[in-house]
């Protein structure tokens, strides 16, 4: 795609920006509990238009190379990103769920299942791909000291004539079976050639013979025709992949290469603009910082005297923190100015004094009427609570902005068929004009205060008048974050780095992107809703929820220091449902470092109490230092065992439990560690130190009809087979019902080896093939099922979710029966 193209696609997103900052405040009103459907509605459309916006902007910001727009385009890709995640955040707390029924929005909307997808902005892994590179050889190098040990250890002795008798036996086993085939074969033949002797031949006449070839090879043509016309149908109504592949991959191929082309390009533009910012700084302080300097001198100076004429004394100068003499050019008269600060003065100490009033206040109502009093905000509170309103936005302000300066700058350029790749020299120096004003008066304001100083002196012979300190609000903390203990203070993080990876601690991690986290989306959500039943996750829906909660969080800090907080994740699931894939793919996607805190690998590795605060200090300190970093749980029930088996009680599973749950609650925003626990058997657990320490659960049930589909679909063809028509996939999903993507994954891999791929031209390949494997596996029984579900509706979020399911069922129920009533 050319540069106009990607404009074109910058100005239709704006457009959408426009209509969906149009619909931010209306949501804002509350609305009765009655409305949660029209308001779910509402919000799941908002919802969608901002993950269709990320899509947009993506791809816009990836693309594009004008240097300028580049960096609008990235402030709001930031900050749709981040809008994404507090609808989210949204719909979790009205739907009391983690997944959402959206398909009666999508099919309103015209969408299709396809615009649901989370898309993951590719700056995460372009922009940190020196810094990921420079990691994974240190990675490496570590390990591959630490390997000729190990494999030294692992491989066991044998001797050289011992390996030759079982080479020779391999060799002699070989021939044999060999020779055994060829005698069968011979043997065949023999028989062959007595039955034909011993039968006779058929006699045909010349007609005869005739007609039956003719029979034979006419109905071979006809079938041949037929199949090929049917397929070109069903290719036509696209129910069948074309045939030419290769043809397609080749020209995505060459796409790729374009878009490859068009990011080089990027650097090149984006060091042109570098070099002309530092020239255009340096050259405006040269040329214009005398005269703004003396100009802001004389409108300073204006200011003092007219201040002093008016009220008779010299004005405060504003503190540095205030923004210096920035107050007083901010369009406004050095009156307005002077009676702003003095009404500021004025209205906290008013406050204050109102506040203090009040408290006395109600002490005493408190003492008169406490208890109807309590009666009364309890009501209040639950008319409160019954209404539904989305929260204030952290970055709909900033989203604004940049469509204002969007608006302002770039709309009426004119250039959306040829816009310009170079940046625009005016607009940068009208930036750096700023910036070089800014520099100027922090030196004016240096010049001035002492003028000031002076002019006091001469003029009032007055001493200098302390500035008073703004007073910092009671109750409210400052940023100061609380800190834990440095343990190792005197380590760097290589040696930290090199300890974690020599103990296993620090692992490895495969590369798996998230979308090869197979599933379809649940596309009758809102019916089951309707008919009162509680609809379950889809894989598609994990591999959502992953995307936002785990890989938009960690792959940008803009985003996490701005979003709701989310410092853990649970995944909840039986074995195979890819649990430690979803880890893999987030450390993939966003370049994560993976930690390996499982109870099973810290066994035998710093024994002890101080030592389970060593692990669990040195993790996340190198977690920090050098994020982003996914800290892994596997089996996390362990560590919050109700009771500790015996055959585990070596191990001490629960040994980490406590400084884990304290280390969690110094992670603040901006700090880009998440920890990941998967478990499949959470009712060991205790609950509430689970739940404690895991903020976010996500259950995983056994996958539904659509993700069977897709699963069986894509893993045959992962393997180089073309599904055809002669195998049944929709059958295959059927009877694999109750299997786990890893079940279907076995199946598929025991089936299909080498040997099978070269005989499928002969011998197409049918469904029946896979049953034998697949009923040597043990599927998840229901009873398993059902107990992993009864504990998720015991979790916090599970309860409200039961219960509001329940409370919608009571109210229908009576609707019901008020008509009925009504009716006699
Ligand atoms: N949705 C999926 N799409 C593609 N492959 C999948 C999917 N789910 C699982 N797999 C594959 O199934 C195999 C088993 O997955 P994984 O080991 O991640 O499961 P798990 O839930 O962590 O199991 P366990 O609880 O036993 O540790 C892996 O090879 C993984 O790649």
């Amino acid at each position: 795609m050319s540069e106009g193209a990607y404009q074109r696609l910058w100005e239709s997103s704006h457009v959408t920006l426009q209509e969906l900052l149009d619909r931010e405040q209306p949501l804002l009103e509350p609305v009765p509990e009655r409305e949660r459907q029209s308001f779910q509605y509402r919000l799941a459309s908002l919802y969608l238009g901002y993950l269709g916006l990320l899509r947009g902007f993506d791809t816009a910001y990836d693309q594009m190379m004008q240097p300028q727009k580049r960096r609008l385009l990235r402030r709001l890709l930031d900050c749709v990103a981040g809008r994404v995640l507090e609808l989210k955040d949204e719909l979790v707390r009205v739907d009391m769920s983690e997944s959402h029924c959206l398909d009666r929005v999508l099919q309103d909307l015209k969408l299709t299942p396809a615009d649901l997808e989370v898309s993951i902005p590719k700056y995460f892994l372009l922009e940190q791909s020196s810094a990921m590179r420079e990691r994974g050889l240190m990675l490496a190098e570590i390990l591959s000291r630490m390997e000729p040990m190990s494999s030294k250890e692992d491989l066991p002795g044998m001797h050289r004539t011992e390996a030759i008798i079982l080479v020779q036996k391999a060799e002699r086993a070989r021939q044999g079976r060999l020779r055994a085939t060829f005698m069968k074969e011979i043997q065949r033949e023999e028989e062959r050639g007595r039955k034909i002797r011993d039968d006779g031949r058929h006699k045909f006449s010349q007609d005869q013979a005739a007609l039956t070839v003719q029979k034979v090879w006419k109905g071979h043509l006809q079938r041949k025709r037929t199949q090929q016309d049917r397929r070109t149908e069903m290719e036509f109504i696209g129910m069948l992949p074309p045939p030419s592949q290769a043809e397609h991959l080749g020209i995505m191929s060459q796409a790729c290469l374009g878009d490859d082309v068009r990011r080089l390009r990027q650097i090149e533009k984006e060091e042109e603009f570098q070099a002309a910012m530092e020239k255009a700084h340096s050259s405006l302080r040269e040329t214009e910082g005398p005269d703004m300097k003396e100009k802001m001198k004389e409108q300073i100076r204006q200011w003092f005297i007219e201040c002093h004429a008016l009220t008779g004394r010299f004005p405060d100068y504003p503190d540095e923190s205030l923004g210096g003499s920035y107050l007083i050019f901010a369009d406004k008269t050095p009156e307005q100015v002077r009676m702003e600060l003095e009404t500021q003065v004025q209205e906290s100490k008013k406050k204050e004094q109102a506040k203090s009033k009040e408290k006395e206040k109600d002490q005493k109502e408190k003492d008169k009427k406490g208890k109807r009093k309590g009666k009364d905000e309890k009501a209040k509170k639950v008319e409160a609570d019954a209404m539904l309103q989305v929260l204030p936005s952290k970055f709909t302000p900033a989203i604004s902005a940049g469509h204002m300066e969007y608006l302002n700058l770039w709309k009426n350029r004119q250039e959306s068929v040829h816009p310009s790749q170079n940046f625009d020299s005016e607009t940068l120096r009208e930036e750096k004009r700023k910036k070089v004003e800014q520099e100027i008066r922090v030196q004016v304001d240096e010049l001035m205060r002492q003028e000031l100083r002076n002019l006091r002196l001469a003029v009032d012979r007055e001493e200098e008048r302390p500035l008073k300190a703004p007073k910092k609000k009671p109750g409210k903390k400052t940023g100061k974050k609380k800190k834990a203990k440095d343990l190792t203070p005197d380590r760097s993080v290589d040696s930290l780095y090199e300890e974690l990876v020599t103990f296993g601690l620090l692992k490895k991690s495969e590369t798996v992107a998230l979308k090869d986290y197979i599933g379809d989306c649940l596309y009758l959500g809102s019916t089951l809703t309707l008919a009162n039943k509680l609809p379950m996750p889809s894989l598609f829906d994990i591999r959502q929820n992953m995307a936002l909660y785990a890989v938009l969080r960690l792959g940008s800090p803009d985003i996490h220091a701005m979003a709701p907080l989310i410092r853990s994740l649970l995944l909840v699931g039986p074995s195979g449902m890819g649990k430690k894939m979803l880890v893999k793919a987030v450390c993939t996607e966003t370049g994560a470092n993976l930690f390996d805190l499982s109870p099973g690998n810290l066994m035998g590795k710093y024994p002890g109490k101080s030592g389970a605060q060593m692990i669990v200090h040195m993790v996340f300190k190198v977690a920090q230092l050098l994020q982003p970093s996914v800290i892994w749980i596997g089996n996390a029930e362990k560590n919050f065992y109700k009771k500790v088996p015996k055959e585990e009680r070596e191990m001490d599973p629960k040994r980490i439990k406590k400084d884990l749950t304290k280390a969690m609650r110094l992670l603040v925003p901006g700090d880009r560690v998440m920890l990941i626990g998967t478990t499949a058997r959470p009712q060991l657990a205790e609950l509430k130190g689970l739940c404690r320490v895991y903020e976010r659960i996500l259950l995983m049930p056994r996958p539904d009809y659509a993700s069977r589909y897709v699963l069986w679909k894509h893993m045959i063809e992962a393997r180089g087979f073309q599904v055809t028509q002669s195998l049944d996939i929709s059958a295959l999903a059927k009877v694999s019902d109750g299997y786990t993507p890893g079940h279907i994954l076995q199946a598929v891999q025991s089936v299909l080896n080498e040997r099978r791929l070269l005989q499928v031209a002969k011998r197409p390949l049918v469904a029946s093939e896979f049953l034998g494997h697949l009923a040597k596996l043990d599927p998840v029984y229901r009873e398993e099922e059902e107990s992993m579900k009864d504990w998720y509706f015991k979790t916090p979020l599970g309860k409200k979710s039961m219960k509001l399911s329940k409370d919608q069922m009571e109210a229908e129920e009576a609707k019901l029966a008020k008509e009925k009533k009504k009716r006699k």
